[in-house]
């Protein structure tokens, strides 16, 4: 019987649904445990991980019979593509199944940072009542900017439409005939890098973390976006100058931002020097794509993708 790992957290009945077939090794915690990971998977023909997991090396050197990778998510910057293509290893990300949770996470920051008030429940608790300081702003009629036009953000834009935003997107790999400029709900303009930064109220990133996106939004980007202007980064750590991103709020040039992606993850104690007190600034342990519905939507999609590989 073929063997098939699964290093960290999944939903279970896709386990039980998909790969009845196969001897499964359900383990969430090997992921922190690299020896008994790498033990796991000496006659594993298949191995499931979402982003931490380092597919890679040693992993892949401990793994001679290791037919197919299975990614709970769509980003592969954890997954050494080149290494699995020389070992005939198909990688086979969650394409679409977490989109939505994305998209509404983008949606929902976006009203809570631009709306401000939310934040002053302490103050009317205590007896305070601050009208004026928490007249914040409506998302209709303010322009959202998308780094990047694949799948996530264009359920992105469909949602900022419905909401009355103006939705432009800058996308390199896309030629101006693409179908996805002409969506089915709302309009999308397509807009080049410099002009996208400088003209949105709320930029949004949906782009890998590659060496072209590394640092791509540094502090040159981040004085170049509107003053009170909103950044999300529901993408990759690394996309985003972390401390230029603080710098700017401190400043009250950035109107706020929402990160649920770190250059280190969990953050490290610099990384939480740096982001403590910061105002108008949303933290997230990247969950941006994890919703109790995708982790079902995206458990299923990856155990079939998984199965239907070893079943050739
Ligand atoms: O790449 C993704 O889809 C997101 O980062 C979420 O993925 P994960 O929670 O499976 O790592």
């Amino acid at each position: 019987m073929l063997k098939v790992v699964i290093s960290e957290f999944m939903d279970e009945a896709a386990i039980r649904a998909e790969l009845a077939g196969f001897e499964t090794l359900y383990d969430p915690t090997l992921v922190d445990r690299p020896d008994a990971l790498r033990a796991a998977l000496q006659e594993a023909a298949g191995l499931i991980v979402r982003n931490r997991t380092q597919v890679r090396g040693d992993l892949l050197a401990a793994a001679p019979d290791l037919k197919v990778v299975g990614r709970l998510g769509v980003g592969l910057d954890n997954i050494d593509l080149p290494a699995c293509a020389a070992r005939g290893i198909a990688v086979h990300p969650a394409t679409g199944a977490n989109d939505g949770a994305v998209a509404e996470y983008v949606i929902g920051t976006a009203l809570l940072l631009l709306r401000g008030a939310y934040g002053a429940s302490a103050q009317v608790a205590a007896g305070a009542w601050p009208r004026n300081a928490s007249m914040g702003r409506e998302i209709a009629g303010k322009r959202l900017g998308l780094v990047g036009f694949g799948a996530i953000a264009r359920e992105t834009a469909r949602r900022a439409a419905a909401l009355d935003m103006a939705v432009s997107a800058f996308d390199p790999y896309l030629t101006p005939e693409d179908t996805a400029w002409r969506p089915a709900h709302g309009s999308v303009t397509r807009a080049e890098l410099d002009a996208l930064i400088a003209s949105s109220d709320v930029l949004s990133l949906h782009v890998p973390l590659t060496e072209a996106t590394r640092g791509m939004i540094g502090s040159d980007a981040i004085t170049r976006m509107p003053p009170g202007a909103i950044l999300i980064n529901a993408a990759r750590g690394g996309v985003v100058d972390e401390r230029a991103v603080v710098d700017a709020l401190r400043s009250g040039h950035l109107g706020g931002a929402a990160l649920d992606v770190f250059a280190e993850e969990p953050l490290d104690a610099m990384g939480g020097a740096l982001f403590a007190d910061v105002p108008n600034l949303i933290l997230t342990p990247h969950i941006a794509g994890v919703t109790q519905e995708s982790n079902v939507r995206v458990s299923a999609v990856t155990a079939r993708a998984v199965r239907r590989s070893l079943e050739g």
